[in-house]
């Protein structure tokens, strides 16, 4: 099963609207007409438009990095699938553990998320982490199946096939501290195996994972490398040009 690489961007809260026009401009360029992985900008959303603009036409893909799910209504501050692909969205990111700790959003909301996402044709990262204690405390697998078992609720196997699953330990989020190509491969491995109870081996096999965590150039290679570990979610290192085409070299 050959799952193509997936490198996005999460540039979370950062960039000003001329830089971020030049950074996804930056990366086109570096990236060029055939990038060796499937590459995707991330910029906040009241970015998304102009970097929309900046990407349009080239092999760079556009996502969010949040969506409310419901249609247009009375909501004031939050933003829509529809709103998303209307200014050329093609992924969202769901459920970051900074939306989990800081803004509170549980299982439930992620799952809301999710449908609302495949309904307006939007493909869902969904990202799962444990902290540090609860890996200090041997509970990551047991972590990582709740959320994976609440954020995916109600998903049927057509569907699922599509989606993205981003693993991120929060103990390594921008801490510079990276997880082991082991350790991530391994809790790969068992995510995996679930998405597998959960949809079958053939569409678990279908499935790209993603990991997260102090991705760089110069470890990305060694993380990309393992089996089950199909694209990065990156975060600090998606702000220079020069990291983010370094990431996506390696692949
Ligand atoms: O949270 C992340 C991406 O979503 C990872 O962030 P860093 O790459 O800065 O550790």
């Amino acid at each position: 099963m050959s799952r193509r690489t997936l490198i996005a961007g999460n540039w979370k809260m950062n960039m000003r609207c001329e830089s971020a026009v030049a950074l996804a401009k930056g990366v086109v360029a570096a990236v060029g007409s055939q990038p060796s992985a499937e590459v995707v900008l991330c910029p906040p959303s009241v970015y998304l438009s102009k970097v929309g603009e900046a990407v349009a036409g080239t092999p760079v893909e556009l996502g969010a990095q949040n969506v409310y799910a419901a249609d247009d209504g009375a909501f004031t501050g939050e933003v829509n699938p529809s709103m998303l692909t209307d200014v050329g969205c093609q992924f969202v990111i769901l459920g970051h553990s900074e939306r989990r700790t800081l803004m509170g959003e549980t299982d439930a909301d992620v799952s809301k998320k999710l449908h609302a996402a495949l309904a307006g044709r939007l493909v869902p990262i969904v990202c799962v982490g444990e902290s540090l204690e609860q890996r200090e405390g041997d509970e990551t697998e047991q972590v990582i199946e709740r959320q994976i078992n609440g954020s995916l609720a109600g998903l049927d196997d057509v569907r699922a096939a599509g989606i993205v699953i981003a693993y991120e330990p929060i103990w390594a989020i921008g801490t510079g501290k990276v997880a082991s190509p082991e350790q991530a491969e391994e809790v790969h491995a068992f995510i995996r195996q679930e998405l597998s109870k959960m949809f079958g081996k053939e569409v678990a096999d279908q499935i790209r994972i993603q990991y997260g965590g102090s991705v760089k150039p110069g470890n990305a290679k060694e993380l990309l490398g393992q089996p089950n570990i199909d694209g990065a979610l990156v975060g600090g290192a998606s702000l220079t040009v020069e990291d983010f085409s370094g990431i996506i070299a390696a692949v």
